[in-house]
């Protein structure tokens, strides 16, 4: 069985993949590695959100997500985003496939919290089979979209969906690749976090925003399989690397 590596990419790091992205990726595919890409596109979907006057409400980084919101999300993930890493990557040489929720109910979920949040949900069950057939021969590129039992659409954070498919997979690795290169504490980045030291951190409300889904992530990956998981905004520089709770 190949050793499969998800790498999550924020919308803000999509857009100025460094030259470093695409050695690291060659390497691990000349490796034999399977790589699945989850892409966000956060700054994307709120810049055409406001585009078309619609709110813009995140809380801890989840965005409240109308049935409009929902559907500039659909458009700016599987319209814009999604082709334009294909391209990038296609662009490098390696051969790719983009894919969503829709294909052959690839990405299950459910609500998370519709009072709070609306049409959100987490991811609960993927296509194992097929999405590793599809990874045999080619990198895959995942939009964070869900679909209830009955075909209804959910809006999913990326850094948690990129986590709940990378235990689904049983992956080795988890890498958050977005704008900052890694937990950063009185500006310098946090080589090896726990989640006690991540809690204190969350307290002194120096984790905030953005950076809550990816530590809740992290976490939620490490403890459930995956052996290494990651934040940084350079695939060559591991950033922050999570640990189980032992003091470091
Ligand atoms: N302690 C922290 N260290 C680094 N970044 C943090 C921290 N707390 C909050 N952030 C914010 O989290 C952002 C990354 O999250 P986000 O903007 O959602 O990125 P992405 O689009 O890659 O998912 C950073 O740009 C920064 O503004
Ligand atoms: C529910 C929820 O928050 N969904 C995210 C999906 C995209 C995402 O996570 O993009 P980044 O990784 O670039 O932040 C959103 O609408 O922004």
């Amino acid at each position: 069985m190949k050793e499969t590596i998800v790498i999550k990419i924020g919308g803000n790091a999509s857009d100025q993949l460094p030259e470093t992205f695409f050695t690291q990726l060659k390497d691990w595919w000349k490796q034999g590695k399977q790589i699945l890409i989850i892409h966000g596109g956060g700054p994307q979907i709120s810049q055409w959100s406001e585009k078309m006057h619609l709110s813009v409400k995140k809380i801890d980084g989840i965005r409240v997500t109308n049935s409009d919101t929902l559907d500039i999300t659909k458009a700016v993930l599987l319209g814009m985003v999604q082709p334009k890493l294909c391209q990038f990557v296609n662009n490098a040489g390696l051969p790719v496939i983009g894919m969503n929720a829709s294909d052959n109910h690839l990405l299950q979920g459910k609500y998370l919290n519709q009072e709070e949040y609306g049409e959100v949900g987490q991811v609960t069950n993927i296509n194992k089979t097929w999405l590793n057939e599809q990874l045999q021969d080619q990198i895959g590129i995942l939009a964070p979209l869900a679909q209830t039992a009955d075909g209804h659409w959910l809006n999913v954070n990326a850094d948690m969906a990129a986590a709940t498919i990378a235990i689904q997979l049983g992956a080795e690795s988890l890498v958050l690749l977005t704008d900052v290169p890694g937990v950063l504490n009185s500006g310098k980045v946090v080589p090896q976090l726990t989640e006690t030291d991540a809690n204190k951190l969350y307290q002194k409300d120096i984790i905030k925003s953005g950076m809550m889904p990816k530590i809740q992530a992290s976490f939620k990956a490490l403890k459930n399989g995956v052996n290494q998981t990651f934040i940084t905004n350079d695939l060559g520089r591991p950033g922050t690397q999570f640990q189980y709770n032992t003091t470091v």
